[in-house]
């Protein structure tokens, strides 16, 4: 990952610790010259926002004071907007004697710029005509649930927010998630449910995974003027159109069919032969030369061809030698032992390789396979749901999402290949531990055989010569922005099919192509 990337960066709360210690340490040795402090900074880069989301002077602002030094963030925030005219009231829930010296000068600050602090019984007297409520309990020092009376102000503001229809902007992470994560922390817990999240230091990976993104809202990062030699490469960005500039070429123009690629779809138990086609139609709008559609065994009244689309060949893939083709093995494929020949068969010799849904779950299920997907040293690429990645992993899938960056880690790294770990803001993960959380994507697209099209379309995306990286990152961009595009136009999220997303992904894979 180059520098070029930065943009792109999603840190660790270790990282940012670690970037945030670094950053101090040189504002100590230049002996202070840089007189506003990290803190001061956080204020003022959170009040710009909030100046953004206010749509009227004089507003009335709510500010959440917690004990530590996101409660600091949140007196400067407070001084500033009220130096600018609104009605500022701080509800500090942390004991004044405890605060960090650059959280107690904030206070100062606040105190002095006539910001009111109130309690929660003096809250409940306020007409709650709030224009703009700013959430700054915990950052990243969060240590466990929020419980009792945080607990309880956590969950009436998420009320009086959504009541009121207004901002709800959170200081570095929303209080109560994980940001590491994406997790709200605890069995029951609960978190502050931001509309705009304001990321200090850097970006975290747990506002754009899990239930990050639900909890996050729109988040933007505030880098406190740290220069950016500060920040390592780190091992984690996020997957957006930008970042996946100049991987698809223009074609040439002295082409032909044999240099995109023939893909196989191998899949189409009985009862699930749509799954395959869908895979293959998927392919077939991604750019694949030639697409071949294998449904195993004799099914009855299985289709000989795709009356839609009757470019996709259909051939038993029993008879067909992988060697040069780019396979694509699961959709709907069922689990039988017939089926698991022609897995061990892809695995040992398919160019490239997409495994998906049943193919996934034989592989959990036989040890012996596992191995051998793990030597395999041509590209391959998983397509796991969180309950595929769970049987994978042999734990449970409250496991698998209460730290999806680990578990997509572990899956790569011990089947040596790149995994997708999908749900909300999929993962890609590589065998080396780097990965891409993606950036699109809505629940339009929890319905049936939309997996299929994502197996699909990786497959065409290796058969045009990506990496399997490459082709795992352009294609769950490329299938979620379809998704985002067609919610826009109101297609969806209630009734989104698989099919209609096929069309839409094309454009995007043209689009990714433009320079
Ligand atoms: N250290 C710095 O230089 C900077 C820190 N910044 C802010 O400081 C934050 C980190 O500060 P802290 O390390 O003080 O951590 P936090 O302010 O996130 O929270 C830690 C405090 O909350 C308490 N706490 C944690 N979980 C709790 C729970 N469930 N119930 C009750 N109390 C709980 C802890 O005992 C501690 O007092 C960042 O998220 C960011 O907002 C920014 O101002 C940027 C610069
Ligand atoms: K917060």
């Amino acid at each position: 990952m180059g520098n070029q990337d930065s943009v792109y960066r999603v840190y660790s709360v270790a990282e940012i610790r670690a970037i945030e210690t670094d950053a101090l340490a040189m504002q100590a040795d230049a002996g202070n010259a840089d007189t506003m402090s990290l803190m001061q900074k956080a204020g003022l880069a959170a009040a710009h926002l909030a100046a953004e989301l206010l749509t009227q002077a004089h507003a009335k602002i709510l500010v959440l004071a917690g004990p530590g030094n996101n409660g600091g963030d949140a007196f400067e925030v407070a001084a500033l907007l009220s130096a600018q005219g609104h009605v500022v009231h701080v509800l500090q829930c942390g004991e004044t004697a405890n605060y960090s010296s650059d959280a107690l000068s904030s206070r100062h600050k606040a105190q002095a710029q006539h910001v009111q602090f109130i309690d929660t019984a003096i809250l409940a007297t306020l007409p709650a005509d709030w224009a703009l409520i700013i959430d700054g309990l915990f950052g990243i020092g969060l240590k466990q649930a929020p419980e009792g009376s945080i607990a309880s102000l956590i969950r009436d503001i998420n009320k009086l927010a959504a009541e009121l229809a207004i901002p709800l902007l959170a200081l570095d992470v929303p209080s109560g998630l994980n940001a590491d994560t994406g997790q709200v922390t605890g069995a029951d817990g609960i978190a502050v449910c931001a509309t705009h999240t304001i990321s200090f230091i850097g970006n975290k990976t747990g506002l754009h995974t899990g239930a990050g993104r639900d909890y996050a809202g729109e988040v933007s990062v505030a880098t406190l003027d740290i220069p950016a030699n500060f920040f390592p490469p780190g091992k984690a960005r996020l997957n957006t159109a930008a970042s996946l500039k100049g991987i698809l070429q223009p074609r040439k123009q002295n082409s032909h069919k044999g240099s995109y690629g023939d893909v196989i779809i191998i899949g189409g138990a009985s009862g699930m032969v749509g799954a395959a086609i869908l895979a293959a139609r998927a392919a077939q709008f991604s750019g694949a030369g030639r697409i071949y559609c294998g449904i195993p065994g004799v099914i009855p009244l299985a289709p000989s061809y795709d009356s839609l689309h009757p470019e996709i060949m259909f051939r038993s893939p029993e008879d067909m030698d992988f060697h040069n083709h780019h396979v694509v093995i699961g959709p709907g494929l069922g689990t039988s032992a017939s089926v698991q020949a022609l897995l061990t068969k892809a695995i040992k010799s398919a160019k490239t390789l997409v495994v998906d849904a049943d193919a996934l779950n034989l592989i959990a299920a036989d040890a012996a396979l596992a191995h051998l997907l793990a030597a395999r040293t041509a590209a391959s690429v998983l397509t796991p749901h969180p309950l595929e990645a769970a049987r994978l992993l042999q734990q449970g899938v409250a496991e698998v999402q209460a730290d999806r960056l680990l578990a997509a880690r572990k899956l790569a790294q011990q089947l040596n290949t790149v995994v997708v770990l999908k749900g909300s803001g999929s993962i890609i993960c590589e065998a080396n531990g780097d990965l891409s959380i993606n950036t699109t994507g809505n629940p339009a697209l929890a319905s049936g055989g939309t997996g299929d099209v994502l197996a699909g379309v990786t497959g065409a995306l290796l058969a045009q010569g990506c990496t399997a990286a490459e082709a795992a990152r352009i294609a769950v961009w490329a299938h979620a922005y379809a998704a985002d595009e067609l919610v826009a136009q109101g297609v969806g999220p209630i009734g989104l099919t698989a099919s209609e997303l096929l069309p839409v992904i094309r454009q995007n894979l043209n689009l990714l192509t433009k320079r």
